[in-house]
């Protein structure tokens, strides 16, 4: 079974008399393990989907199975437990907290988790111990990215769900991120979606889920993704 299953799944959002649909019947599904990219331009529907994959927005209409449960049917409350245990996430813009330590960044995220990750470990994943009491500002913004995806892999997550995590770097640090979360993955067995709009990047997916005016345009299963440091964008 399909670690993911996503059946039609829709999002509409009314705002007065406007009505948009910002997700249109997506189905897809995703082997657990896997690392999956979603591409697509801007305003095609990614984030949004991301955010129900998140637990952080529901769908409208359709199943988002995962492991077997149907979130879009689960409470508030048994929402806040999945993000809480089952999901880490990391943005294009960090979100650290500015006045604690990159060690504490990631111990605030263990410390809600039952399962949690050794920190220090975490850190030495993501290359960071060095670099451990530094605090965010202190700290190149591929630094803080890399604090970003310790924190998200300590709560030791089944899902890593990044959005463009890395719009705000440049090449070669976008790389050495990118490089980052397959690791973490990898050692982890986590299952990893990538939000980008660059298709460069895309290859690395096992999968390429290709979305357009909120519909699925392509999916695309790759024997061989191409290996990070062979991506040129
Ligand atoms: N809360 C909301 N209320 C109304 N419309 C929304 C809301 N959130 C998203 N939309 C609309 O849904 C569509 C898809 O937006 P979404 O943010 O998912 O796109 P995206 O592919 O992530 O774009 P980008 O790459 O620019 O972040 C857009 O037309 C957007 O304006």
């Amino acid at each position: 079974m399909a670690y993911i299953e996503v059946i039609k799944e829709t999002r509409e959002f009314q705002n007065g008399n406007q009505r948009t649909v910002a997700n249109r019947d997506l189905s897809f599904e995703v082997a657990q393990g896997s690392v999956v990219t979603i591409l697509g331009p801007s305003g095609a529907g990614k984030s949004t989907l991301l955010n129900i994959l998140g637990g952080m927005d529901t769908p409208t209409s359709g199943q988002v199975l995962i492991d077997g449960e149907d979130i879009a049917q689960f409470s508030a409350k048994q929402l806040t437990t999945y993000r809480r245990q089952a999901v880490g996430f990391v943005f294009q813009f960090y979100n650290l907290v500015p006045n604690l330590t990159a060690r504490e960044n990631v111990e605030l995220a263990s410390q809600i988790t039952k399962d949690a990750r050794d920190v220090d470990e975490t850190l030495k994943l993501v290359g960071l111990t060095a670099r451990a009491g530094n605090f965010p500002a202190q700290l190149s913004g591929g630094e803080q990215q890399r604090v970003a995806i310790a924190r998200a892999v300590a709560k030791n997550p089944k899902l890593l769900l990044c959005d463009e995590p890395t719009g705000a770097l440049d090449y070669r640090t976008g790389k050495q991120v990118l490089q980052v979360i397959q690791a973490a993955a990898r050692e982890t067995q986590t299952t990893v979606i990538i939000v980008t709009h660059n298709s460069a990047i895309a290859k690395l997916g096992d999968q390429v889920i290709r979305i357009n005016d909120a519909q699925v345009q392509s999916i695309v299963h790759n024997d061989h993704p191409t290996p990070i440091e062979e991506i040129e964008w």
